[in-house]
């Protein structure tokens, strides 16, 4: 495994394997779990060149988020990424991905509003930056991105799509721990007592799928129920969002009559948690 650090030499190693090997990137911010192992173990299955990136970008981090005490432990992450059959381990110094009077930026308005993009304004434009920049540096044929971020996921979608950009971007389950809790790098934040509760924000969605199997199509309905419900299980969280979506467009559906993601965020103390489900039911599902 290769461990790179300057962007342009990045950039050069990548346009020489470009023509005649397939080459795979995850994007990702560092302190690997089972969810970001299974995205690198994917595509070891996909490519020739398995790139991955670890770069914490600081575009993406709104004033008074965690920025300076995201989990970092890089010299674990180099170890597993080499026991992961990773080729190019790309893990830029803060100060070399923008130019000091960086200008540019890639935005996808009508998917980041709402959700996420409401209470971090400019967390996505950040993203869709730096996922760009990833994908000019490295030129990938394939990326591979969570759906536990999904409506990153869906940003990313949809602005390779509009910008014409060459590469295929493939959508990976959500790794969970036994309990259900999604895994994220952010897990490391809670407390022994707020980890106890945190598998409620997966069973939630789970009761609220059951609600809709059984019947309730009505999104403020549900919106009602599980807020009760959260409460009753999470007495230290603050929910932030619950939200009914249509899969694509990331836009609230109010009546259910096709399938659809269920989509939280939760803050148990000061960590902001997220998780999301797709309830698959066939399309005119209601009128049947
Ligand atoms: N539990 C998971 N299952 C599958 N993919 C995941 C999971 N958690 C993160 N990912 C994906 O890994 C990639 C890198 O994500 P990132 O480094 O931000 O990790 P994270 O655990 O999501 O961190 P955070 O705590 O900031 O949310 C993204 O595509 C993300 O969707
Ligand atoms: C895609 C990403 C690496 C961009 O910084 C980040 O948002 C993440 O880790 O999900
Ligand atoms: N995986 C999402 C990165 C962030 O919350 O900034």
């Amino acid at each position: 495994m290769e461990i790179v650090r300057s962007p342009d030499r990045l950039q050069q190693v990548c346009l020489g394997y470009r023509p005649t090997k397939v080459i795979g990137l995850v994007p990702t911010m560092g302190y690997f779990h089972a969810g970001h192992l299974s995205l690198m173990n994917w595509m070891r299955e996909h490519c020739d060149i398995l790139v991955v990136s670890l770069f914490v970008n600081p575009s993406q981090f709104g004033p008074g988020e965690d920025l300076e005490t995201y989990p970092r432990d890089a010299e674990r992450d180099a170890r597993l990424a080499e026991e992961h059959g990773v080729d190019i381990l790309f893990m830029p110094p803060a100060g070399t991905m923008y130019a000091r009077d960086h200008a540019t930026w890639v935005e996808v308005p009508a998917l980041a509003r709402g959700l996420c993009g409401a209470s971090r304004p400019v967390h996505f434009r950040g993203v869709a930056t730096v996922v760009t920049k990833l994908f000019n540096l490295v030129q990938p044929h394939v990326a591979a991105f969570g759906e536990k971020d999904r409506q990153q996921l869906a940003i990313i979608r949809r602005m390779v799509r509009d910008l014409n950009m060459p590469v295929k971007i493939a959508g990976r389950p959500i790794v969970r721990e036994p309990d259900g809790l999604a895994m994220s790098s952010r897990n490391a934040y809670l407390a022994d007592d707020e980890r106890k509760q945190a598998p409620a924000l997966y069973k939630g969605l789970q009761a609220a799928e059951q609600w809709i199997r059984q019947g309730e199509v009505r999104a403020s309905v549900l919106r009602e129920r599980i807020t009760t419900w959260y409460a009753e299980r999470l007495p230290a969280g603050r929910l932030d969002y619950f939200e009914v979506v249509d899969p694509d467009s990331m836009h609230p559906v109010s009546e259910i009559s096709g399938p659809v993601v269920l989509a939280v965020a939760l803050y148990l103390g000061k960590t902001r948690l997220i998780d999301n489900i797709l309830v698959d039911l066939p399309h005119g599902a209601a009128d049947s």
